[in-house]
């Protein structure tokens, strides 16, 4: 995606030494642009956990790098396994985490010791020009349900489309998952709005997608999260695109806390609820998401404060509970097939169910 028409993507190996991984530091985001320079797993795995870089595919490809850091060091069977254990577990919800790091596995456990960090950085490359490849197919099938929506609407209408948390570019390696047939949409003229959740308690709707869409001129409007079932019921809403951490095999979705609510408004007042993923984010080990995803729990002091930016440009963080209050904090939630609309893949949309995504992916599921 560009920004100021320059190109970029959101994880990058620099030139200058072939070597180190670089990222946004998200958490820096809207206020400032900041690239981070990760020379070793460690700081890889850091920067995961603290959400410094995230979004599925992102995490997925970022840890990928992150084991030919730990290769960089000691390429032995022993520190292998033990690196790829200590990156995959740096988050339990996103199943493109595992994916990633069982597929450098699979590519490594083949391979010379010698040989095995040229592989890894190849490979962790391969994983993330798929990616965005596999984005910018998803935002080709996403446009063609917006068009469909545009010819339901008076001539220069709005298209009112609501997302949840952040989807973008940003979180993947490029194009972004639900974003991306925004981008489309409006890159071909169509008048397209978005209700961008504001998505507490990280925020990463009012601080990414909104700078995201911003940066690209799209449209959009901040909401408080618990505002979009009042903009349903008033039919200010015409289509809901969100992105995802883990579908199960036959459809349910995990995704960021507060999806399933938009899912049950979305029902409740006969909006399409459709779901953007490549296939790395399809978990086929599992099928009931209530019972079978982890939900990651974070910290509570994630719901005890907020950050944000002061008039003198200083980022600061502020308490704003009581200092007795307990606070819980899960970061995801599980909404079940029968309330999602539609997935939107790389390979075209299904319906959430085994027999649709059978159809997309034969013989991935029995
Ligand atoms: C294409 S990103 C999918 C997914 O990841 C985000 O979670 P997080 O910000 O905690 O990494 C959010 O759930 C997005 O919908």
């Amino acid at each position: 995606m560009k920004i100021n028409g320059v190109p970029y993507r959101s994880v990058w190996i620099d030139q200058t030494d072939n070597r180190t991984v670089c990222i946004f530091d998200q958490t820096k985001l809207p206020f400032s642009l900041v690239t981070l320079q990760l020379t070793t797993s460690a700081e890889v795995a850091h920067a995961i956990t603290s959400m410094q870089v995230r979004g599925a595919p992102l995490i997925g490809a970022v840890a990928a790098y992150g084991l030919a850091l730990a290769l960089s060091k000691d390429a032995s069977d022993a520190a292998m396994e033990d690196e790829a254990a200590m990156l995959a577990a740096t988050r339990p919800t996103a199943i493109n985490l595992r994916w990633a790091i069982e597929r450098m596995l699979t590519k490594l456990r083949a391979v010379a010791e010698k040989d095995r960090v040229a592989v890894a950085y190849d490979e962790a490359g391969h994983i993330c020009d798929e990616d965005a490849a596999q984005n910018e197919a998803i935002g080709r099938h996403g446009l063609e349900l917006i068009r469909e929506i545009a010819k339901n609407k008076k001539s220069g209408e709005k298209i009112n489309i609501l997302t949840h948390c952040n989807a973008g570019w940003i979180a993947t390696v490029d194009w972004g998952t639900a974003l991306a047939p925004i981008y489309m949409a409006y890159d071909e003229g169509l008048p397209v709005h978005v209700w961008v959740d504001e998505t507490r308690p990280r925020n990463q709707g009012a601080a990414l997608t909104a700078w995201e869409l911003g940066s690209h001129g799209v449209p959009h409007t901040v909401i408080v999260d618990n505002a979009g079932g009042h903009l349903m019921q008033h039919g200010k809403v015409d289509l809901v695109i969100v992105g995802t951490d883990r579908v199960t095999a036959q459809g349910d979705v995990a995704n960021k806390i507060g999806t399933y609510l938009k899912a049950l408004a979305a029902h409740d007042n006969g909006i399409p609820f459709w779901v953007a993923l490549p296939s790395t984010t399809i978990d086929w080990r599992v099928r009931d998401g209530l019972r079978e995803i982890p939900i990651e729990e974070r910290s509570p002091q994630e719901v005890t404060t907020v950050t944000g930016e002061t008039a003198a440009g200083e980022l600061q963080t502020v308490r704003i509970t009581p200092q007795g209050s307990n606070a819980a904090n899960p970061a995801f939630d599980v909404t079940p097939a029968r309330l999602v609309t539609g997935l939107i893949t790389e390979r075209g949309r299904c319906t959430a169910s085994a027999e649709g995504l059978r159809k997309l992916f034969p013989g991935s599921i029995s």
